[in-house]
């Protein structure tokens, strides 16, 4: 019976998520501390005798820097790395570049948890005259993929795995069923969305996951790419620091 282990990463801290900011499509760099989790990251791979043998990530930089700092801890710079926009953060919208913290003191705790953590509500959507709108639409890295009129202007969890999973299903599927060992190093909501498809939780259930910035988790998969008993989503780090980290990005999105 094949059985599949896969690597998933969040990327580590950004110097939006330092500033606690809305990031989505904005192309935020790692932060110091993030390049460390994204160091550390690597080391906790290497001692757990993990390679690999392709790497999936997203347009976005702070994606990009975690597999490029797991790839050159693991002395593995020069394996396939595949960049696509289906892999990028789920789109803030109108949020993009305000404060979490700020913007749920002016509209509530409860709101500003729905715009992050519910299945189907999105975000205001980005208008035309939105600060990062020509930053993001006239981005040349999407210019193959995307016309101005196919970029989203906000997306719930629920359109960010509408884009992801045909990714997930048609490109990185027939990887893993070829026997490729492979690391997904995306953002805290795309990687919800395929945590989402291969645990069939429901969208109440994944309201309450929120995953820590540059600390990687596996997922051991039968042959039919579901979990097997006890498979899903072990963290390599200690427990109670991955739990401390996920109430953190929780505590995100709660008025000071
Ligand atoms: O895009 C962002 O702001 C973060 O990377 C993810 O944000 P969230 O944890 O508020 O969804």
């Amino acid at each position: 019976m094949a059985q599949y282990t896969i690597v998933m990463v969040r990327h580590g801290e950004s110097e939006w998520n330092q500033k606690n900011l809305f990031c989505g499509w904005f192309d935020a760099k790692l932060s110091e501390q993030g390049q460390q989790e994204a160091k550390s990251a690597g080391v906790a791979l290497k001692n757990a005798n993990i390679k690999f043998d392709k790497v999936f990530t997203s347009v976005l930089l702070r994606a990009q820097m975690t597999a490029n700092s797991i790839m050159t801890e693991l002395g593995q710079k020069d394996i396939p790395v595949e960049a696509n926009w289906r892999l990028n953060e789920r789109h803030y919208g109108a949020l993009t570049g305000l404060n979490k913290a700020d913007t749920a003191a002016k509209y509530g705790n409860e709101q500003v948890a729905i715009w992050r953590r519910s299945f189907d509500v999105p975000p205001p959507p980005m208008e035309k005259d939105h600060p990062y709108y020509d930053n993001i639409v006239k981005d040349e890295r999407y210019a193959k993929d995307l016309k101005e009129e196919e970029f989203p202007a906000c997306e719930s969890l629920k359109l960010t795995i509408q884009r992801t999973l045909p990714f997930w299903n048609d490109t990185i599927v027939p990887e893993i069923k070829k026997g490729s060992q492979i690391l997904i190093a995306a953002h805290g909501n795309s990687l919800r969305g395929i945590v989402k498809h291969l645990d069939k939780m429901s969208d109440e259930d994944i309201m309450g996951l929120n995953l820590p910035t540059g600390i990687p988790f596996t997922y051991t998969l039968d042959a039919d790419l579901n979990p097997i008993p006890g498979g899903s989503m072990k963290f390599l780090g200690d427990p109670e620091t991955v739990k401390k980290a996920m109430e953190a990005v929780a505590n995100q999105g709660k008025s000071k």
